[in-house]
């Protein structure tokens, strides 16, 4: 860079400034797309699908600026799985990056997981969730496990049912089991009268991962699941086969 250096003062001065015109600009937006929506009627539930938000280190405090009543429900499956998963995505898209047993070691030979590699980060579930829990109670947080929502859909379900204060209206009846593609499918959504079942893109088979991998990758996380266990109260059963993915 050249040209003189600016004052510290004037630094810190347009520090502030600037941010406080990315704000008001971001909370501009905001109000605009709020006000594109349609409105909630009485009886009715707005929802919004964001993954991400779970491990964006801001959006707890922007979502509970908008509206601290909201109602959370995260979708969690046993991380190692969940890492091989994003993984296989990622690898349908590029596929000329690294093996997983490469991109998941900073050093393999001394065992040192890479922990900066998203695929490997977002599975901290219980860090994400202390950041959630600096806002939100507990109790306005629901869980579903990723496992049980395969084999039982109508329970885990009828879960995220009572948690938003609704009837159990979507019950076993609605589900069917796929067993070409391994998951439920909807039996006839409400706007069709065909069955509903996941995309193409969902449920591609996983690479096979070295064991030693999968088994360092247990270690790595069985603190943190351990650590999710006790704040949530929740046994989510990640840690039943020692050197395989469970699926
Ligand atoms: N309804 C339901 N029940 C159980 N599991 C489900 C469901 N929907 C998606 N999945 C699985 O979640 C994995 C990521 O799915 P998505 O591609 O939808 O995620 S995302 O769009 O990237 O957020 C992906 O996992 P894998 O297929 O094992 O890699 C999906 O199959």
């Amino acid at each position: 860079m050249s040209g003189p250096m600016p004052d510290k003062a004037a630094c810190g001065r347009q520090g502030v400034h600037s941010t406080e015109k990315r704000l008001a600009a971001y909370r501009g937006r905001i109000s605009k797309r709020r006000d594109l929506m349609p409105k909630t009627l009485d009886g009715q539930i707005t929802m919004e699908k964001t993954p991400s938000y779970f491990v964006t280190r801001e959006a707890p405090k922007r979502i509970f600026s908008m509206a601290k009543e909201t109602k959370l429900i995260v979708v969690v499956r046993d991380p190692v799985t969940r890492a091989i998963s994003d993984y296989t995505q990622t690898l349908s898209k590029k596929p000329e990056i690294p093996t997983f047993e490469v991109l998941a070691f900073k050093n393999r030979t001394l065992g040192l997981i890479d922990a900066s590699w998203s695929a490997i980060r977002i599975g901290i579930y219980a860090l994400h969730l202390e950041n959630w829990l600096q806002f939100f109670p507990l109790s306005q947080i629901h869980f579903v496990s990723g496992e049980r929502l395969i084999i039982d859909p109508a329970g885990e379900m009828g879960k995220v049912q009572d948690f938003l204060g609704l009837k159990r209206i979507v019950t076993d009846k609605h589900f069917y089991f796929n067993k070409t593609k391994g998951f439920p499918c909807l039996k006839k959504p409400e706007d069709s009268s065909m069955p509903r079942c996941l995309g193409k893109s969902k449920g591609r088979t996983h690479p096979k991962i070295d064991p030693d991998v999968i088994h360092r990758l247990r270690k790595f996380y069985r603190p943190f699941n351990v650590m999710f266990h006790q704040i949530t109260g929740e046994d989510f059963d990640w840690e039943k086969d020692e050197n395989q993915e469970i699926s």
